[in-house]
Parts: C-alpha cells; sequence; structure tokens
C-alpha cells in the first residue's frame, strides 16, 4: 500500500487533482469596509472569515457563493466579481476547490444566524490572526481587484506550503 505524502505544492500532480468538497467564499466590501463573519460551525469554526460553504447539487459556484450570504448573514450581494480559485489539500488527505467572489452592494441588513455572527471591518484592519493562516497571502489582492490562483498545503490548521500567481486585474 502506499500513501500520498502533502509535504509540498510542487510534490502533487494537480493536472489529475479532483477535491473532495467544492466551496465558495464571498466577501461584500462596501464604504471602505469588509463584511467578515465569526463562522459558529463546519470547516474552521470559531475562525473569521468571508461567509461562503459547499456547492449543493446543480448550483453554479456563483449562485452557491449568494446562497451562503442569504443564509448565513440574510443579506445578498450585489454587483458580484470573480476572483479566481483557491486548492487546499491537507495533509489527512481531505481536499477543498473555493471559488472566490467580491461583491460591492447588498441588500438587507446583515443580521447573526446559527452559522455566522456579522462583523465589519475597516480594509487595514482585517484580522489576519483570527483568520485561516493564508487569507494574508490572498486577501489584499482581492481588496485590490486582482484575480488570482492559489494552491495551499494545510497540516490541520497550519500552512505547510503555498503557491499563488496574481492574474491581473478583474475583468469587466
Ligand atoms: N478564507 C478561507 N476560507 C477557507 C479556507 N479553507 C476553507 O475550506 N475555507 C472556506 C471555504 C468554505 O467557505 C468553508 C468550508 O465550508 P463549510 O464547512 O462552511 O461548508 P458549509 O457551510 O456548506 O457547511 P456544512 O454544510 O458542512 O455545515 O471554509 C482558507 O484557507 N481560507
Amino acid at each position: 500500500m502506499t500513501t500520498a505524502l502533502f509535504d509540498s505544492v510542487s510534490s502533487i500532480d494537480w493536472s489529475n487533482w479532483k477535491a473532495k468538497d467544492i466551496a465558495t467564499l464571498m466577501f461584500i466590501i462596501k464604504d471602505g469596509k469588509i463584511l467578515l463573519i465569526r463562522k459558529k460551525r463546519g470547516l474552521g469554526a470559531g475562525k473569521i472569515n468571508g461567509p461562503g460553504g459547499k456547492l449543493d447539487p446543480g448550483e453554479t459556484p456563483e449562485q452557491c457563493a449568494v446562497r451562503e450570504v442569504q443564509e448565513e448573514l440574510l443579506v445578498t450581494p450585489e454587483n458580484i466579481s470573480y476572483h479566481g480559485i483557491s486548492l487546499f489539500q491537507f495533509t489527512d488527505g481531505y481536499s477543498i476547490h473555493v471559488y472566490i467572489f467580491s461583491a460591492t452592494d447588498f441588500k438587507g441588513t446583515p443580521t447573526e444566524t446559527d452559522e455566522a455572527i456579522p462583523l465589519w471591518f475597516e480594509l487595514d484592519r482585517i484580522p489576519y490572526q483570527e483568520m485561516w493562516e493564508d487569507d494574508g497571502i490572498w486577501l489584499p489582492l482581492v481588496l485590490k481587484g486582482q484575480r488570482f490562483h492559489g494552491k495551499y498545503i494545510f497540516d490541520g490548521d497550519s500552512m505547510v506550503d503555498h503557491e499563488l500567481v496574481n492574474l491581473g486585474p478583474l475583468k469587466k
């Protein structure tokens, strides 16, 4: 029996890599502030993150991203942009492929739910120390309106390796 070793981005054959889960993240950025959540359950519970979650069958990534914000914060994001993907391989074998979006507007009032507490942050006060370790690498690109493609190896909560490609400004 062979055991897969996930110790670096370059040790993985990404062309044949398929994630166990597909998920989304949505960052609403308005009036110089970003809407984040304190996540109450699921992967990354306790951390601060953007709203998001796993794709339901038949959904596009953008539909999923909108639905997850509606479910977690009772608001609907508007004027949405697609930034790219982050591929996460965990050393225990779990993997997740995440599509990342931002929005410049929303309808409704951010409201606490069973899944999340809404939190607004000034753009220069994002609490990276309470977020996933990789977020400090790519969230600045979301704020700058850039597209990107990232690959990350995680051992539990610790990032072991990463590779991030900046693909330039958003396509309008
Ligand atoms: N910012 C950030 N988000 C991440 C990282 N890794 C990772 O899976 N996520 C996000 C992607 C998803 O939005 C979320 C994981 O999905 P989830 O467990 O919330 O899924 P869900 O809401 O559908 O929950 P459930 O059905 O399992 O209860 O975490 C990361 O390194 N950084």
